[in-house]
Formats: structure tokens, sequence, C-alpha cells
């Protein structure tokens, strides 16, 4: 069980203390209900409670008061201990795991594990160590029950016998529902993300709008008979407890004092022990849908966490490593290298073999239709993607495992789907007044600053954001820079600005510039445009005309 093995990875000292506390709350809880029971007996006898009886009572309630309180707080420190470490370990697997690896596991599915199982996961460990004292004080009741009574303890383990077989039945059911509830949860976080990110689409478009929660009320209302269908077996299980409870507590009080000799006085004792035991042993049951539950979530936290180290990526500690021997680069060649998308139905999209060797100093474009193959081919010059075929070479060396890392740090790029992040993090001793100059040089004096470490705000047009994208990417000063489609929201200014001003200065700098661009009018800017047709090179043209088709 993950469960198991998740827990006692908190380290075998800290598990015994806890197990300790847990097993002295458990026995004191025990001696109550002996002292109890053994009062109710000698009150049955109309004899009072001496002064041991009230003093055992208080001892038994103190130390069980004490330990369990001890043993919860350790059990929900030592869990969330353990819940943090596998969460900074998702993010940091999540982190260092390739691109393609989180593109197939999906956002939705990702944000619901590292968001709601470890929750849930939360919620349910105290629990456990509840059900650890219970097992104790079961233990220790049906000991006494045996002294009391080997009959009504017989009694019971065939109540138990029969309670086993229906727990199986109605599990048997519970497993496959919970593998829907996950991929269901994981759709629904999908379709809610479609939601709030297509805001305006949806308000612009009433049928779309519908359509939309159409979809999503589908998904909802399926989530929802399945959820039912899980609460249905917690009842069921509730139910089978007391059906169980019931009927023992009914061949006790009505059968044992007419047929079995003996049992008159002991009645007042059978029952509340048996009370006792029915009690810890239901409570466990209509819990352990919970456990089931923890133990599904943590197993799909697992799997995924597999799936990242299987496509464990390279470290940032190697990639920085690998990374001095390309800062002095003259030349990257790309010998014929090529990519495929995973096929999700019939073939997936091929670009390549590409074959390109571009040097520092030089302005390159990548021009073509849409779908061509730009962005996969800046993805892979920018060694993020795996290639199917052909290799990279610096300086006339192969680029080859974990090497790619450092290789990666040539780059600063935006892309397409870029990120803003409000700090420019990895660059934390910037000088402040420098990027307010590059603020006020990208025309957003009026609209953000610089202080304390970060944009004062990101609320800005698609454009001006690229804006600032580029100013986090100036500061970087890496020696390659990607540009996809940069200039497609920018005003005719700052188009300008980027292909008359911005590139020739990274030119004039030794940076070697490589753009994926529909601006046909600023084509004179690179040295060379490649264009791009169905994932190949059509045509290559330099500032002299026609090179190669
Ligand atoms: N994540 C993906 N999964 C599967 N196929 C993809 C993915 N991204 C792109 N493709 C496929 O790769 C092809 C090339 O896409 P790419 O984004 O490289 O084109 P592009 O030339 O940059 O287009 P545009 O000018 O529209 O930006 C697309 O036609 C699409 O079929």
């Amino acid at each position: 069980m993950e469960l198991i093995a998740f827990i006692r990875a908190s380290g075998r000292r800290k598990l015994q203390v806890m197990f300790a506390l847990s097993l002295l709350a458990g026995v004191a809880n025990a001696a109550l209900v002996v002292v109890i029971t053994t009062v109710a007996e000698q009150v049955a006898r109309a004899e009072h409670p001496g002064l041991i009886a009230w003093a055992a009572f208080g001892v038994a309630f103190l130390v069980y008061y004490l330990a369990n309180q001890f043993a919860l707080v350790r059990a929900t420190t030592l869990i969330e201990d353990r819940l943090n470490e596998l969460r900074l370990e998702l993010a940091e697997k999540l982190r260092q795991s390739e691109l393609l690896t989180v593109d197939r596991i999906g956002r939705g599915r990702l944000y619901g594990l590292i968001a709601k199982e470890t929750n849930h996961l939360s919620v349910t460990f105290p629990l456990i160590m509840d059900a650890i004292q219970q097992m104790v004080l079961l233990a220790v009741a049906l000991l006494y029950l045996l002294y009391l009574s080997p009959l009504a303890f017989l009694c019971f383990l065939l109540a138990v016998v029969g309670g086993v077989y229906g727990y199986k039945a109605i599990n048997n059911r519970f497993g496959r529902i919970l593998g829907l509830v996950e991929k269901l949860q994981a759709q629904m976080l999908d379709a809610i993300a479609d939601i709030i990110h297509g805001s305006k689409e949806l308000r612009l478009n009433a049928r779309r709008s519908e359509a939309v929660a159409k979809a999503y009320r589908k998904r909802s209302n399926v989530l929802e008979l399945m959820l039912v269908r899980t609460i249905d077996h917690w009842v069921s299980l509730i139910l089978l407890g007391s059906l169980v409870t019931f009927a023992l507590l009914g061949v006790v009080a009505f059968g044992f004092p007419a047929l079995v000799s003996g049992h008159t006085i002991i009645v007042f004792q059978l029952v509340p022990v048996l009370l006792v035991c029915l009690g810890t042993l239901t409570k466990t049951v209509a819990q352990s849908p919970m456990f089931m539950r923890a133990e599904f979530g943590l197993q799909s936290i697992m799997a995924v966490e597999r799936e990242l180290d299987a496509s464990k990526g390279i470290s940032t500690h190697e990639a920085r490593q690998h990374a001095h021997a390309f800062r002095s680069f003259r030349e990257l060649d790309f010998r014929e290298i090529g990519f495929s998308y995973p096929a999700e139905q019939g073939a997936g999209y091929h670009v390549g073999p590409l074959s390109l060797t571009l040097s520092r100093g030089e302005v390159v474009f990548l021009v073509g239709g849409n779908g061509s193959g730009k962005s996969t081919a800046l993805r892979m010059m920018c060694g993020l993607y795996p290639l199917a075929s052909g290799r990279i070479d610096v300086d006339g060396h192969a680029v080859e495992g974990p090497a790619i890392g450092g290789y990666r740090e040539l780059f600063s790029a935006i892309f397409v789907d870029f990120h803003l992040f409000d700090r420019l993090y990895g660059l934390e001793r910037v000088d402040p007044d420098r990027v307010n100059a590059l603020i006020d040089e990208m025309g957003l004096a009026g609209k953000v600053r610089f202080t304390d470490g970060r944009f004062s705000q990101l609320h800005l047009s698609t454009g001006q954001r690229k804006r600032l994208a580029l100013i986090a990417a100036v500061l970087e000063d890496r020696p390659v820079y990607v540009f996809d489609e940069w200039s497609a929201e920018q005003d005719v200014h700052f188009r300008e600005y980027f292909y008359e001003t911005f590139i020739p200065k990274l030119k004039a700098a030794g940076k070697l510039v490589i753009a994926a661009t529909h601006d046909e009018r600023y084509w004179g800017v690179a040295d060379r445009v490649i264009k791009m047709d169905l994932g190949q090179i059509e045509w290559v043209k330099d500032q002299a005309g026609l090179e190669g088709q």
C-alpha cells in the first residue's frame, strides 16, 4: 500500500514515538471502558463504586486525553511535513522534466493531483491515526470480552465474519468508481479552464457560451453521479455496520439472559463492551472510503511522479556545469534535425530533416504559412524537443546527453505562448534603474515600474506584455535570441523599433538572432530568410538572393 510506504518514509524514530503515543491512548481508552463496565456491574448489584474506581477513571482519562492530544498533533505535524516534501518533490520534478512530458500528463491532472489530492491526504491522515487507536481499543476490549463471556466473544467473531463478506461485496464496485472519479475531476478542471480563460469569447457569443456550459454541465453531472455512487458506497458501509451491531446486540440482550446460564447480570457489562467493540469497528469501516480515496490519490500522485522520473530531464546544476563549454561558441550546426509530435490520431506532424549552420552576429528569419513548422523548428533548435533524427553541433562538437541542458543556456526566447513572470527571477542583482530605463525605452513609462524586485503590474495589453518579456530577455544577455512572432501584436512604431533598432543592436553586440515572422516588409533586416513549408525548408535567401531550394 502506497499509504503505508508513504508514512514509513517519515523516519523510524518519529513514527515509533507517534505509534507509542497512539498505543498508550488506545490502552487508556480501553481502561476507561473496563472501569465503566465494572462500575456498571457494581451498580447492577446495588453496590457503590469505591475511591479506587474513581481514581482509576480519572487517571485513565488523563492519560487518554494527553496521549491522544500529543499523538494527533505529532501525526498532523509529521504528515504535513511529508506532504510538503511531496509537493516540493513534485514541483521539482515537474520543473526538471521535459516539456513534452508535462504536455502529455496534462495541466488539469497536474493541478488536481498537486493541489486537491495532497489536501485530501492532509485531511485523511489524522483519521488514520484515530483508526490505529481504535484498533488498539478494539484489541483490549476483545480480550476483556473473552474474559467476560467466551460465548459473546464467539458471537462477535461470527458477526465480524458476516460483516467482512458484506464489506468485500460493497467494496468490489468501489475501486473502479474511484478511478473514474479521478479522471473526471481532471476533465472538470480542464472544462472550467475553458470558462475562465475563454471568458471574452464566451461573453461575445451566447451560442458558444451555452455550448461550453452544456459540455461543462455534462461533465459535472457525470462527476456528480460518480460522487453520489461513492456516497452510496459510504452509506452502504454505515448501514452494514448498524445491521451487524443491532443483530449482535439483539441476540445478546434478548437471548443470553434467557438461554445462557449466568448471563443475567453480566449482560450489563457485555452490552457496553460489545457497543465499544462494534463502535470502533463500524467507525473505522465507515471511514474506510476516505482511506481508499487517500490511497488512490496517493497512487495517482506516485504514478505521475514515476512518469516524471522516467522522463527525467537535466538538473539545473548539470545545465550550469555544461553551459560554460558553449558560452563562447562561434557556430551552431543543425544537421538534419527532425522531430515528430506524438500521434493522437493518425500520423503525428513531422518537422525536418532541417540542415542549417548559424553563426554569431547573424540575423535569421524563419518565414512560412501557418502550421508550416516554424515554432516547432525554433523549439528544436533551442533543444527543448528531443530530436527524432539528426544532431546539433556546436563548433564541430556534437551536443549529447545532459550537455543539452548547458546548450539551452545559450538561448533567451520569447515564444508565442510565452509566460511573463512578475519578477526577474534569476536576475536578483539587476540594477532597478537600468530596468526602469528599459521600461521607458519600451514606451511603458506611465504603465509599469520596477520596484522591490518586481514589476508593479502585469495587467497590460499583449503587445505591452511582450515588451516586458523583451526587457527580461535583454537583461538575461544570452548569446542567442529567439523570437516567435514577437512583433505580431506591436503597433507600427514598435514594430519598426524591433526590426530596425532592436535587432540590429543585438547583431552589433554579436548575438545570433533567430526569429519566426510574417512581416515580409522587414525581411531585408535579416542576413538570411528561410522559408518553411510542411515542416521542411523550402528555400533559403541571403542578402544576395536565392541560395538554395
Ligand atoms: N503540441 C502539439 N501537438 C501536436 N501537434 C502539434 C503541436 N503543436 C503543433 N503541432 C503541429 O505542428 C504543426 C506545425 O506547428 P507550428 O506551431 O510549428 O507551426 P508554425 O509555422 O509556427 O505556425 P504559425 O505561423 O501558425 O505559428 C501544426 O500544423 C500542428 O499540426
